[in-house]
């Protein structure tokens, strides 16, 4: 169409200029003057033509647009690290909805905005979750290197339900956590009893990561492994560090040549001693359960996942099944202690949100996981730590298959996509319009919102849990522990930070947020 449009402009002017020519004996002066402009306007109209017809080659050869300004070596991890959401966004107005860049050697295809559920519910046919974390962070890498010489991965059929996935979609329910609530509860209390009595006007300084990643663990140890075993201090410390241990592993994997990486892991970063202490506790209590020797009283994953059978009818061995312990480790105690972080900070210079929350939670009669999950102002206030402090780019995928977006263009297969969190969720266009910009912390924001704005409810304006069949089966559960969590420590303690201040957060490649890495101080206010 715009070739069509480029030879329309030619042929016009040349027709211009000829019969100019044919007028110039009787006026010469006037012959150069026109031509001249005709030349200029000619020159101006094609130039502009060809910018769009670059722009609409590449929309008509579907390619998706590639961010310019790489550095060699670096791509744009310079202008991505000065200011994540600003370049993203840039980009975005520049380029349109899906682009591309280039983060020191790797390429990223982005999605934002309306384009991300086109990603997130793709098919796993299509793209697959686990090998584009994979790329960044190979943490299966890991494990096999940790582990292979004493039990190799099940491998699970994709006939199979899933035996991570299912158990939790299946009985982790909104109206079937209720279960959970006594063992949280009697988790947190414990910690609090053990690590946090403090006087009015006492203060203790704390790493909030530290402090929220035992509890996190403790609570999904108890939870997930059952009372038989789930209040072991070496596992619950094992499981509150796996996923660190794990990463620290990984980015040594991605920097160094394979050869001396998987030496230097296998040596010195294993996380064999953990996987070898959660295999000795639960093979026998799945043996137990198993042959009835321990009752099979309480609702845990381990016994769910160890009851469910395989495609072909057969039974799982005790081994494949308490090796998925460390999934459901992995996919919660690390995502839940990130947020609840996040949140402390939020609360420590927010000395008024305090007040208002305490009031609130002052309401209730009894302080338990079930009735703090009914309260308006904390349900809005996790909203919107969940929706303000997200990575700016997540949530990565590899294209397993060439993946054609709705405006045409394609992704190879091959390719690592990412979606925009952060530039999706300060998007007006994409969430109703608030009192307070989308780009401020506002802990109010959903207080008179419809069940559609709950802390748990998933949707273009909230993705920090996912979207579609993937979204986290796990979010009502984790909802309900931050809340319990929060509640607990806002009635006794005053929370604030030694500079009195939010402090930064740290960004890693200007993708993944981290919360402020500033201590938290507790003051005794009973
Ligand atoms: C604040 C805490 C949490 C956050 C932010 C979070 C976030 C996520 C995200 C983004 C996904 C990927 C969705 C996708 O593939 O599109 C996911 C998957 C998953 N999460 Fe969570 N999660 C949290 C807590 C939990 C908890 C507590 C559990 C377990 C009780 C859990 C279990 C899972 C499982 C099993 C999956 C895999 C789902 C699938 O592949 O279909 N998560 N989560």
């Amino acid at each position: 169409m715009n070739q069509l449009y480029s030879n329309g402009i030619l042929t016009t002017a040349s027709n211009f200029l000829l019969s100019q020519y044919s007028n110039a004996t009787n006026d010469r002066r006037r012959f150069f003057v026109t031509t001249g402009s005709v030349l200029v306007t000619v020159w101006t109209l094609l130039k502009l033509v060809r910018k769009q017809n670059h722009a609409s080659i590449e929309y008509k050869n579907n390619i998706v647009p590639s961010v310019s300004g790489t550095l060699p070596v670096f791509g744009h991890a310079f202008q991505i690290n000065k200011d994540p959401l600003g370049f993203i966004q840039k980009c975005k107005a520049e380029y349109g909805p899906a682009f591309k860049i280039k983060l020191v050697t790797q390429d990223l295809y982005v999605l934002t905005g309306k384009m991300i559920p086109e990603l997130l519910m793709a098919s796993r046919k299509t793209v697959s979750f686990t090998e584009g974390i994979e790329t960044i962070m190979p943490v299966e890498r890991v494990m096999r290197l940790s582990y292979e010489h004493k039990h190799t991965e099940e491998n699970i059929s994709p006939r199979d339900k899933h035996p991570i996935t299912y158990p939790i979609k299946q009985n982790f329910k909104p109206n079937q956590i209720e279960v959970f609530s006594d063992r949280v509860e009697k988790a947190f209390q414990g910690l609090l009893q053990e690590e946090l009595v403090l006087k009015r006007g006492e203060k203790k300084q704390i790493d909030p990561w530290d402090f929220l990643s035992h509890a996190i663990s403790r609570i999904s140890c108890l939870c997930f492994a059952g009372s038989r075993v789930g209040t072991n201090r070496d596992l619950i410390h094992s499981m509150a560090t796996l996923t660190q241990s794990i990463v620290k592993a990984g980015m040594l994997l991605t920097v160094l040549p394979p050869m001396i990486a998987d030496i230097v892991v296998r040596r010195y970063m294993s996380v064999e001693r953990q996987l070898d202490l959660l295999m000795k506790l639960l093979v026998p209590l799945i043996n137990g359960l198993r042959s009835g020797e321990i009752p099979d009283d309480e609702p845990t994953f381990v016994s769910m996942t160890s009851k469910l059978l395989k495609s072909d009818g057969s039974m799982r061995s005790p081994e494949e099944a308490a090796f998925h312990f460390k999934g459901v480790a992995l996919a919660s105690i690390h995502t839940t202690s990130h947020f609840t972080t996040f949140a402390l900070h939020e609360l420590a210079c927010r000395p008024q949100l305090m007040e208002d929350l305490r009031k609130e939670i002052n309401t209730l009669e009894k302080r338990t996981p079930e009735s703090v999950s009914h309260l308006r102002l904390l349900d809005s206030f996790i909203r919107e730590v969940l929706r303000y402090d997200i990575d700016n780019l997540g949530l990565h995928h590899m294209a397993l298959q060439d993946m054609v977006l709705s405006t045409g263009q394609m992704i190879p297969k091959g390719s690592l996509i990412v979606a925009a969190l952060d530039e999706a969720h300060q998007d007006p266009a994409l969430g109703s319009l608030y009192d307070k910009p989308l780009n401020e912390f506002d802990a109010y924001r959903f207080i008179n919102a419809t069940e559609d704005k709950k802390s748990s409810t998933i949707g273009i304006d909230l993705i920090s849990f996912g979207l579609g069949a993937h979204a986290c089966p796990g979010r009502y559960f984790a909802v309900n522990e931050i809340k319990y969590i929060l509640a607990e420590l806002l009635v006794r303690f005053d929370i604030s930070t030694p500079s009195g201040k939010r402090a930064p957060d740290n960004y890693a490649m200007g993708m993944v947020k981290f919360p402020p890495k500033e201590p938290i101080i507790l003051e005794g206010i009973l």
